[in-house]
């Protein structure tokens, strides 16, 4: 294991840096502040404590959007970080829409996956819906974990305008959030997208993130070699060449999506 840990300095100079991207993000766009998906989750938690911070609860809009599959505790929480922040937020449940949408193409009904991934598609349409209205900014919750092994839905919540979070690595996020006064009952929840019944992060993944986040500071966003990576964090190399994998097969997730070059 390596200390990724920040130290108070350094949570203090991350802070300032975040607040001041959100600010200059949403000045640079000429909008009238921020919009953001509330999940009860730590990384949308922390993001709306730092928009708050950078833009004045007054600028910043929640949105609750609770699933079938989604857990009380979960939305509960989520509302919560809004009255606790004193934002203005809605809460709009999606599953009549997702079932709307099942309706015109009942084959997809039943798969996991693809209909776990319209839910969170159908939050990008919400959030973009406010974010128009309000001439906002859709504020992206990803964190740099999740970027980097393509651990978020395709123009679904990666539709957004801005990663406020997404250089800091799953633990860096916890850290952090605990630094600007999240509770801890929120800091040291077990990561789940809710995207069906039962989905933990770790789960699906097939890693902690205790070991991805060292793996991917060392291997993908570090110098080290695989075999170096195996001595130094003494994990096997079928671990490491599985993150490897995951990060060259997400990468189209990454980037804008291409077209031919153009003929000469
Ligand atoms: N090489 C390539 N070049 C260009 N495009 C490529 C491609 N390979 C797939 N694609 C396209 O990408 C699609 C697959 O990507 P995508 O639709 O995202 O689907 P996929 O990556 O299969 O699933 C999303 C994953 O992210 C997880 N997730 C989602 C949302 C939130 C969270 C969370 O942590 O909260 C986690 C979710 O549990 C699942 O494991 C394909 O259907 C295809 O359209
Ligand atoms: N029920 C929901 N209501 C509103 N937004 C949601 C909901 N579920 C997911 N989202 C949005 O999708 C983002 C991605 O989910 P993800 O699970 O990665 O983050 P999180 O829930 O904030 O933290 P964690 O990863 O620790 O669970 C959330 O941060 C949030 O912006
Ligand atoms: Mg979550």
């Amino acid at each position: 294991m390596i200390d990724l840990r920040f130290s108070d300095g350094e949570l203090e100079r991350q802070r300032d840096h975040i607040t001041a991207f959100i600010r200059e993000r949403v000045d640079a766009a000429g909008a009238d502040g921020a919009v953001l998906g509330l999940s009860g989750g730590i990384d949308s938690t922390l993001t709306g404590y730092l928009a708050v911070e950078a833009l004045g609860a007054e600028n910043v809009h929640g949105l609750v959007l609770p699933a079938t599959v989604s857990s009380e505790g979960n939305m509960s929480d989520a509302e919560l970080v809004a009255q606790d922040l004193e934002i203005s937020y809605d809460v709009i449940e999606i599953e009549p829409i997702v079932d709307v949408i099942l309706s015109t193409y009942p084959e997809a009904e039943g798969d996991r996956e693809a209909v776990g991934n319209a839910r969170a598609r159908v939050r990008a349409v919400l959030n973009y819906l406010v974010a128009n209205h309000e001439s906002r900014l859709v504020v992206g919750t990803g964190n740099r974990s999740e970027a980097a092994v393509g651990y978020f839905t395709k123009y679904g919540d990666g539709a957004v305008d801005c990663h406020p979070i997404g250089n800091l690595y799953k633990g860096q996020v916890r850290q952090l959030a605990r630094h600007v006064g999240v509770p801890e009952e929120l800091a040291a929840k077990t990561a789940t997208a809710e995207l069906w019944a039962d989905q933990t992060d770790e789960g699906e993944l097939g890693i902690s993130y205790e070991t991805l986040d060292d793996i991917l500071a060392t291997h993908i966003d570090g110098p080290l070699s695989v075999a170096a990576t195996c001595r130094l964090l003494e994990v096997d190399e079928e671990t490491v060449e599985r993150v490897r994998g995951m990060y060259e097969r997400s990468e189209h997730k990454r980037n804008a999506p291409p077209a031919p070059v153009p003929l000469e």
